[in-house]
């Protein structure tokens, strides 16, 4: 569901403000989660709760005692007062008896210090739990995330990606901690206080409880309502975090088109929503409490007095009606708590089912029953009518022929959108192909495992992605096993060592993530060390365009023959000194190969390639 974003109520706008908020909306459309009214869904509970497994059998059964052992205890202490009254206080035969006030007074602290240490290792348990399944359910999602391919990243926001990574699972963890002890509290307290309560005086706790199905049909209607508000909640909340997401990853652009106004202006409306939604949500939360609280007080009202008619018709004792009453104040507490925590629990739900729902994703990519890992590639790579589309019935490549024999170097050219970096994640397996074949020294790469094939390919992007950590970390990103030694000599080979060691920490100095405190072609001759050290059978490369000084291209084309011995290789090239020096150019245009052969060859006669050239010089 598509949903457009309201009008900003940010005080001081004025109607130009609000024509270009209007733009702002139309520009900025986040794609969100539909509202889920479903029932509540047995086999998702069950599925959520199938987490505490592993640890139930180990840690359940002390949680359990300490909860039994609490609840005995605070159930035994009105029954002890009442006798205090009727015995020892009050008695209707004899004199009122000190000692069996103390002994009581004594036993009543006893229980009080019994139920404080149980309360502290029922909490101590419970956390422990709680933890461990907040920790394995982070870390599947984590692990199921990174396995899933391109195409998932290429539908969703990274923001929305995170949101479920961190909210959704943060959401659960009260109930994993908290929630679900509370909860089965909650139940052995009621069942005790109903039992208690028939026994002392099945009349009267009849009475009482006639107002508890009055109460759960009120909550009921006022559930779902509630359920929903805080799925609104959590959908606006997720949207301020997509564009909070993107807004840091764009600040760039956003300040160099003085952009800062209007995206606080989109924000604060965005903001202001969420607010209103988050007040909606709580207001009706707390008219549940209340709610109770009123029909509890209709109950106390029975018990008051239709307990004063039997005290009188002798059927009950003074102290008895005390005890019933502390009872029935801890019996609409309980009540009261499985209605907040039934809302938690709902909650809990729409988080889980977003989890669950990327957990079951299957990656689109993946390897298929009985694939062989790929034995060494020699680097023989053939394209036999290879068709892909992104989407259905839009075919990005359409019908690809291309014979690349071990250790050439081929360089893609055509113009933007003519499908280069289509063919290079194509040979990655990053896509599928539509139809067609891809082999590999001559297997077909979609019956060969993903790791064999992959861990054999580099891949250097154009946006050169440096991870935060130190330099050499970065570089050894290519083989983990690298020793410092041969981190130095491919920061070496590709001509890179000069300017690591110049910079204050050397190999150890500390870079951000995307690396902004490098020059671009650093970046570059970083990713290069990278893929050398992981040295790769092909290699896949995105030439930045970037204009880079003179100097620095002549070390990058230096640098480049070194990464390419003896490898094949697959260039989306745009510098002419490197597509000159390619033994293959293959010309692309609209998804197919226009031209293929050597810049000698295909400068010999006129064409898509001799064009491209011609534009290129252009504008020298
Ligand atoms: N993730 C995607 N989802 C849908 N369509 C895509 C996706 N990526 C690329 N395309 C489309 O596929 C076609 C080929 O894109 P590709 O990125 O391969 O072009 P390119 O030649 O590498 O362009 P450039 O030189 O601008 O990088 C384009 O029409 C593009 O719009």
């Amino acid at each position: 569901m598509k949903l457009e974003a309201k009008p900003s109520q940010a005080a001081g706008m004025n109607k130009n403000t609000a024509q270009q908020q209007k733009t702002l909306e139309e520009r900025f459309v986040y794609k969100d989660d539909d509202l889920i009214d479903k029932a509540f869904d047995w086999r998702q509970f069950t599925r959520l709760f199938g987490y505490m497994k592993p640890y139930a059998k180990q840690m359940l059964p002390l949680v359990s005692i300490m909860m039994i052992l609490g609840t005995i205890t605070k159930l035994t202490v009105p029954f002890l007062t009442s006798l205090a009254i009727d015995r020892a206080i009050a008695p209707k035969e004899g004199n009122p008896s000190l000692t069996l006030l103390y002994t009581l007074t004594a036993s009543v602290i006893v229980l009080y210090l019994i139920q404080w240490i149980a309360g502290v290792y029922r909490i101590k348990y419970t956390n422990v739990i709680g933890q461990r399944v907040i920790y394995d359910l982070r870390s599947d999602l984590f692990k199921h995330i990174q396995k899933l391919s391109f195409n998932f990243f290429d539908k969703r926001p990274a923001g929305s990606v995170l949101v479920r990574v961190t909210n959704d699972i943060n959401s659960l963890q009260d109930l994993f901690t908290n929630g679900v002890v509370n909860l089965m509290i909650d139940c052995v307290q009621l069942l005790g206080i109903t039992v208690i309560l028939l026994l002392i005086n099945w009349k009267l706790g009849l009475a009482v409880m006639i107002t508890v199905p009055v109460m759960f049909l009120i909550s009921t209607k006022l559930r779902q309502k509630i359920r929903l508000a805080w799925q609104d909640v959590r959908m606006k909340n997720s949207r301020i975090n997509s564009h909070l997401n993107e807004s840091i990853q764009g600040i760039r652009v956003t300040q160099a088109y003085t952009q800062e106004r209007e995206n606080m202006n989109y924000f604060d409306s965005m903001n202001m929503d969420s607010k209103k939604s988050w007040d909606k949500a709580s207001a009706m939360n707390q008219g549940f409490g209340p709610i109770i609280e009123v029909t509890g007080g209709f109950g106390t009202m029975i018990l008051f007095w239709f307990g004063a008619y039997l005290i009188q018709s002798g059927e009950l004792t003074v102290g008895f009606l005390v005890a019933f009453s502390t009872y029935v104040s801890n019996f609409w507490d309980p009540i009261n708590r499985l209605g907040q925590m039934y809302n938690q629990l709902l909650v809990a739900m729409a988080s889980s089912e977003r989890i669950f729902e990327y957990l079951d994703e299957q990656p689109a990519v993946q390897d298929k029953p009985g694939a062989q890992p790929i034995p060494k590639i020699n680097g023989d790579i053939v394209f036999d009518k290879v068709v892909f589309e992104y989407e259905k019935g839009r075919a990005a490549l359409k019908g690809i022929d291309l014979n690349v024999q071990a250790g050439q170097s081929i360089a893609l050219v055509g113009h933007t959108g003519s499908g280069k970096s289509t063919i290079i994640n194509l040979i990655g397996r990053f896509y599928d192909i539509t139809s067609g074949k891809i082999t590999i020294d001559g297997q077909d790469i979609r019956d060969v495992t993903l790791e064999s094939l992959r861990s054999q390919i580099g891949i250097v992007l154009q946006d050169t992605f440096i991870f935060s950590g130190t330099i050499r970390d970065n570089i050894r990103f290519g083989r983990l096993d690298a020793t410092d030694q041969e981190v130095e000599e491919a920061a070496k080979a590709v001509d890179a060592h000069e300017f690591i060691t110049k910079l204050p920490g050397g190999y150890n100095t500390e870079v951000e993530e995307r690396g902004s405190a490098l020059s671009m072609g650093q970046r570059q001759l970083l990713s290069f060390a990278r893929a050398l050290l992981a040295n790769p059978r092909i290699l896949i490369l995105d030439e930045a365009t970037a204009s880079i000084d003179t100097e620095t291209e002549l070390k990058i084309q230096e640098a480049l023959k070194i990464l390419l011995q003896g490898r094949t290789s697959f260039i989306v090239a745009h510098r002419l000194s490197t597509i000159r020096h390619a033994d293959k150019i293959v010309v692309l245009d609209h998804g197919e190969v226009k031209e293929v052969g050597t810049h000698s060859e295909l400068t010999a006669h006129e064409g898509v390639y001799n064009g491209l050239i011609e534009a290129q010089f252009r504008f020298l």
